[in-house]
């Protein structure tokens, strides 16, 4: 149970670094909070909420694991290196994706609920 307990504690310390040091973190979370909050007041269905859900996490997700990779690459790289430009632009590269994929994800979720409600 200890094990586990220390564990979460590690995981919610990257969790608020990633918070304190990256404002596309911040972003990305009160974006996720102010969508999450409006599914909910729109009367999302339960499937739709588990989308909304997951697609945020994607980005948050990516956002960490991009988050980590820089890190790394800081530690191991601190000059220039070509494959240390290619590892912080593919990670990029997959928050970049998943922000696209969430947006449209949104667009196609909001949008009709919102023209239902202004009917
Ligand atoms: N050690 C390095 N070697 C080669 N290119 C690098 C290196 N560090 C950064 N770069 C290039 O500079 C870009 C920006 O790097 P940086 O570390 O500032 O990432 P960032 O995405 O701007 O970070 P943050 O998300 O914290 O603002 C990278 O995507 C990469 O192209």
């Amino acid at each position: 149970m200890g094990r586990i307990f220390q564990s979460f504690c590690f995981a919610w310390q990257g969790l608020v670094y990633c918070l304190k040091t990256q404002p596309n973190m911040r972003l990305h979370g009160l974006t996720a909070i102010a969508v999450l909050v409006l599914g909910w007041y729109l009367n999302f269905s339960p499937l739709e909420k588990g989308i909304l859900v997951l697609t945020v996490t994607m980005v948050l997700a990516a956002e960490m694991v991009n988050t980590a990779i820089e890190a790394v690459i800081d530690l191991i790289s601190p000059g220039f290196h070509p494959l240390a430009k290619v590892a912080k632009d593919v990670a990029a590269g997959a928050v970049f994706i998943a922000a696209v994929a969430a947006a449209f994800i949104g667009w196609a979720l909001f949008v009709p609920k919102i023209l239902s409600f202004i009917k």
